[in-house]
């Protein structure tokens, strides 16, 4: 369930009027998701999605619309937002901010193959060289400032061997981001959550990124990490899968040409991709929120990426 706020066809006919959409014809909640509230909308112009922002609010959400919009613009796949007749891009319903973007079509791809990854590659490539002119500037809410917040919350629930690991990583970490080398790796709008269920697909066509409200500004190569930890791997084991890693290497470079400073900081970021998604599920796990973390996410899944990561070298960013 995630349809935390409820609305109804007949609440959204006047407020729909303000876009440029005609008569709104459907709404159906959307399922999946666990932090706001989606819709399928059906209007006379199309099929949109309409989200109602259950944590975000009217200052924080500008960043993350523009960004889309600003992406949509220059050809990258993602959904197009809708603005309103004064040109907002995200307006209040029940009280809530809410948005209607575009509706990509397609389904999650859970299983990737090279060719997959390939297009998942490409696209963020072309991502990040569209997002060098974006004007608006937020950090990445869930970087080293958030990690150092979050560690002494979860340490006391680990184990000794989880502790040690936390510790030793996070000193690993400050160490990288202090350095000299990390400063020289170029930034920019990043997704910072490509994961595999937030990627559409037809077949092997891709046909969008969305689930935009964990981007942030941070390094480009960040980016890259976050999504070979997961569109690359084997699940139960965390190893990642060599002819995926190439093919999602391969076709970034070929939009985006990696940097030898980004091959010589590749391994500790892959380490600090892991190390994010570990401590943000160690903290939902032992800290959740009321209503929006039904399932939270198992952390030993990172935990097991993270010491993989740190024990076997993956392959070179390029050739
Ligand atoms: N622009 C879109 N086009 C098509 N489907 C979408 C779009 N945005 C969201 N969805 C659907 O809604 C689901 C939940 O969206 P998501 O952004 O993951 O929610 P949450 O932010 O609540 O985690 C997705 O799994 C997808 O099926
Ligand atoms: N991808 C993160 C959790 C964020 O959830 P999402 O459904 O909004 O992508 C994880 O796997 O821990």
């Amino acid at each position: 369930m995630a349809v935390f706020t409820s609305v109804s066809l007949d609440d959204v006919q006047p407020w729909i009027a303000q876009f440029p959409l005609g008569q709104a014809l459907a709404l159906k909640g959307i399922a999946s998701g666990i932090e706001n509230s989606n819709f399928f909308l059906t209007t006379e112009r199309g099929e949109y999605v309409l989200t109602i922002f259950e944590n975000l609010n009217f200052e924080q959400l500008p960043f993350y619309l523009r960004l889309m919009e600003h992406l949509a613009a220059r050809g990258v796949l993602v959904p197009a937002p809708v603005p309103n007749d004064q040109g907002e891009l995200c307006v209040p319903l029940q009280g809530k901010p809410a948005a209607i973007v575009s509706k990509l079509e397609g389904s999650s791809q859970l299983d990737p193959q090279p060719v997959h990854c390939a297009a998942v590659g490409a696209m963020l490539a072309k991502m990040h060289l569209a997002g060098t002119d974006f004007p608006l500037y937020q950090p990445n809410l869930r970087g080293l400032a958030w990690w150092h917040w979050a560690t002494p919350i979860v340490l006391p629930h680990l184990g000794k061997a989880e502790h040690d690991l936390l510790c030793s990583e996070m000193h690993f970490q400050e160490a990288f981001h202090g350095s000299a080398l990390y400063k020289r790796l170029q930034q920019g709008p990043v997704h910072a959550d490509l994961f595999r269920n937030n990627v559409m697909f037809d077949g092997e066509q891709l046909t969008g990124f969305f689930d935009f409200y964990f981007a942030g500004c941070d390094t480009w190569l960040f980016d890259v990490a976050v999504t070979v930890n997961d569109w690359c791997v084997d699940l139960d084991t965390g190893v990642l899968d060599v002819a995926r890693v190439r093919a999602f290497l391969d076709a970034y470079h070929a939009v985006r040409p990696f940097t030898p400073d980004e091959q010589e900081a590749w391994q500790p970021m892959l380490r600090a991709a892991a190390l994010r998604f570990w401590l943000s599920r160690l903290y939902d796990l032992h800290k959740p929120r009321e209503a929006e973390m039904l399932t939270p996410h198992d952390p030993a899944h990172f935990e097991r990426i993270l010491r993989e990561r740190i024990a076997t070298p993956a392959p070179a960013l390029h050739a």
